[in-house]
């Protein structure tokens, strides 16, 4: 006989983009990902203004999210004109946090004060001391903390890391290059969040997140490296002309596995969806297809190999094609129902050390390249 699943109660505080494509994933029926032990209930949504809120609830998820159509729950989402009155709804056991950057900092804080489990938008915190003292605060508290970086755990991006950690698709790896970069510049005016400075924009923070985690899940995550953070660190940095950055790239070194990752980003052209992100290792090279935060494909392309012997030294590529239905959210809204349904304050598959490593490398970039927020921006500052 099954027990019943687990049910993550989400408040949802902003009702903007990402919250809209989150709340649609948690909706989508559980049996479309064949998973029965765990489910998702929209209990809140939060806006600045209550009508923002009452829209977006009607809109993207009229009849609550996958439990309240199960029959799970019997409580219907409830809009509301605040922030905290999302985090004191009795009904909310976790935050979702999809405020711009500059707001993650305070809307992370406001759900851990309240006693509410916390999955907080990348990037996510300014810096690594406004990270490090969230990651404190829910200590104190012992409740659940993670940054939603969703792309670790995409099934693509998980195939591709058996597929080099595993099962030694392409040898000895060498090389990762990522780009996440999009043409906003000339597009978009100068108070776009990406291009703001008021609203801590840039690709760094926006996007940089994920060549970053391709980096980290081949790489770091290498069982040969056994989580050894990068030895170097080296970064260039083109600013924009409102003070944020407007191209960046940064290398990290892996001395354990010989193995460097390229990683860059920028706001003036688009990533090809054919081709972000590109391994090399000793014996072939697999390229990923799709955006670098939501890969769809792969391709393992087999260098020929050297020497004598007839069909020997065929190369091969095998294309596989993992596409999927929705944004792709509902597996790290999966991921983190599994955790508090087990009693986890933080997720193995994306610690908060991980992403205080993440933020520092941030941080050093943004002092290397001259990115300084506008005052009052960070809430706790570096050297406070
Ligand atoms: N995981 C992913 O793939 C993605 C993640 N993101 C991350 O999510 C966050 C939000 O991005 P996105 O959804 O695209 O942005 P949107 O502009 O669509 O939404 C952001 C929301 O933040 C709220 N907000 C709170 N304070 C302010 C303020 N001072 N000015 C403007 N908005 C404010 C608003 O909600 P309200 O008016 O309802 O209060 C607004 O709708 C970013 O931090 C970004 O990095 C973004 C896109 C994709
Ligand atoms: O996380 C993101 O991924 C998709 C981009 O369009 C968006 O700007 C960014 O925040």
């Amino acid at each position: 006989m099954s027990s019943k699943p687990f049910v993550a109660q989400w408040g949802i505080l902003g009702c903007g983009w990402i919250s809209s494509e989150f709340v649609k994933d948690v909706s989508r029926p559980m049996s479309t990902r064949n998973v029965s032990d765990v489910s998702h209930a929209i209990a809140a949504a939060g806006s600045r203004s209550l009508s923002k809120a009452q829209a977006f609830l009607n809109e993207y998820c009229p009849n609550g999210a996958a439990a309240q159509q199960d029959g799970l729950v019997e409580f219907k989402p409830k809009p509301y004109g605040s922030y905290k009155e999302v985090v004191e709804d009795p009904n909310v056991n976790i935050v979702y946090v999809g405020t711009m950057n500059i707001c993650h900092y305070d809307d992370a804080k406001l759900a851990l004060e309240a006693g509410k489990h916390c999955l907080l938008e990348k990037p996510a915190a300014l810096n690594a001391a406004e990270w490090r003292s969230l990651v404190a605060l829910a200590s104190e508290k012992k409740v659940f903390l993670m940054e939603a970086v969703w792309t670790r755990f995409n099934p693509v991006l998980l195939a591709v890391q058996k597929a080099i950690h595993v099962d030694n698709a392409i040898g000895d790896v060498h090389c990762v290059y990522s780009d996440h970069s999009m043409a906003l510049v000339g597009k978009e005016p100068d108070t776009h969040r990406c291009l703001s400075a008021e609203l801590a924009g840039g690709p760094l923070l926006d996007v940089g997140p994920y060549p970053m985690v391709w980096s980290l899940m081949i790489l770091f995550r290498h069982p040969k490296n056994n989580m050894t953070p990068p030895e170097k660190v080296g970064s260039t940095m083109m600013k924009y002309r409102t003070g944020v950055d407007l191209a960046t790239s940064f290398t990290m070194t892996f001395p354990k596995l010989n193995a460097i990752a390229y990683c860059t980003t920028n706001l003036l052209s688009d990533t090809p969806k054919t081709s972000h992100t590109r391994i090399v290792g000793s014996k072939g090279e697999i390229t990923v297809q799709g955006y670098t935060s939501r890969p769809q494909k792969y391709i393992i392309h087999t260098y020929p190999e050297q020497g004598e012997g007839e069909g020997k030294s065929e190369p091969k590529d095998i294309l596989v094609d993992m596409s999927f239905d929705g944004f792709g959210l509902y597996w790290e809204a999966d991921a983190v129902a599994r955790c508090l349904k087990d009693g986890l304050l933080e997720c193995p598959e994306m610690t908060q050390k991980e992403t205080e490593m993440t933020m520092s490398i941030f941080d050093e970039i943004r002092k290397e390249g001259g990115y300084e927020f506008l005052p009052g921006l960070e809430r706790i500052k570096l050297d406070d």
